[in-house]
């Protein structure tokens, strides 16, 4: 099995040019020489403690931000550099979806809007849109009201529908079910694992919650202080931790 995306030794946030580009100061990077493959189809949980990287890595993985050293690659194609035509297809094939299901949809866009946003105009949008929603088992009379008409949960699937329009094949979750309470959480979690059984999706999914990450993991991997510590099967890094960080996680349930 050939994986679909890759990290290849990125390092990321050597210096503090953005607050004072004339000093240079060299400064601990955010990521260090970070290594991971994720395989069509599966689930990576990336665990860690606070301030550890990981929404770094999820917006590194997912091209939004490049990395000062190293490769991201999805099918072999390296999103900083591949040529433009290229970089136009895999944009859309990897989307992500953030934690907060309140602050990430604009609430002065209809649903429909919202959903619609990643798709360039095209004659079928609308059936695209209502399709999306139907997916994540939302109501096509629900495409023109507005985001404060739903409840958490809802808008958490909002967010999902329009991961889904472009028809990605990678979907990145940094904390997604982490704001909602735990029954919905589990109802959103099933979602999400069934729309990779029916679309064969990989995510990379990072979540404080050991028991979510053990529900959806295949493989793991541990991210202490912007280094992966430790990685491999999802069992293994739970049942076995050899690292003292990882060991920590287990403990305290950060
Ligand atoms: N824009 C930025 N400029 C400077 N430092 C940043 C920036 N964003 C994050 N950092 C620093 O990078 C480190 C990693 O942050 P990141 O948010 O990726 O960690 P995290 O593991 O997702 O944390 P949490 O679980 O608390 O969300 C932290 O030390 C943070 O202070």
């Amino acid at each position: 099995m050939s994986p679909i995306l890759q990290a290849r030794a990125v390092t990321y946030g050597k210096m503090d040019r953005h607050i004072f580009p004339f000093l240079r100061r060299e400064s601990s990077p955010i990521l260090k020489e970070i290594s991971l493959d994720l395989q069509e189809g599966q689930t990576l949980g990336i665990i860690g403690a606070s301030g550890s990287g990981k929404s770094t890595l999820c917006r590194i993985l997912s091209g939004l931000v490049a990395p000062d050293e190293g490769q991201v690659l999805y099918q072999g194609q390296d999103l900083a550099t591949a040529p433009v035509q290229v970089r136009k297809e895999i944009r859309p094939a990897i989307q992500m979806i953030f934690q907060d299901p309140y602050g990430a949809l604009d609430p002065r866009q209809t649903v429909r809007d919202i959903v619609g946003e990643p798709l360039d105009p095209a004659p079928d949008r609308d059936a695209r849109i209502l399709t999306a929603l139907k997916e994540v088992g939302l109501s096509a009379d629900m495409a023109d009201r507005y985001p404060r008409a739903f409840s958490g949960g809802q808008r958490q699937r909002i967010a999902i529908a329009r991961a889904l329009i472009t028809r990605p094949s990678v979907i990145i979750a940094d904390e997604a079910v982490s704001a909602l309470d735990v029954s919905t959480q589990a109802i959103v979690l099933n979602l999400l694992l069934d729309l990779r059984q029916r679309h064969g999706l990989a995510y990379v999914f990072v979540s404080h919650d050991l028991a979510v990450i053990r529900h959806l993991s295949h493989h793991i991997a541990v991210l202490d202080q912007g280094r992966i510590v430790e990685s491999g099967p999802a069992s293994d890094i739970l049942d076995t931790p050899t690292q003292p960080a990882t060991k920590a996680l287990l403990e305290n349930t950060y």
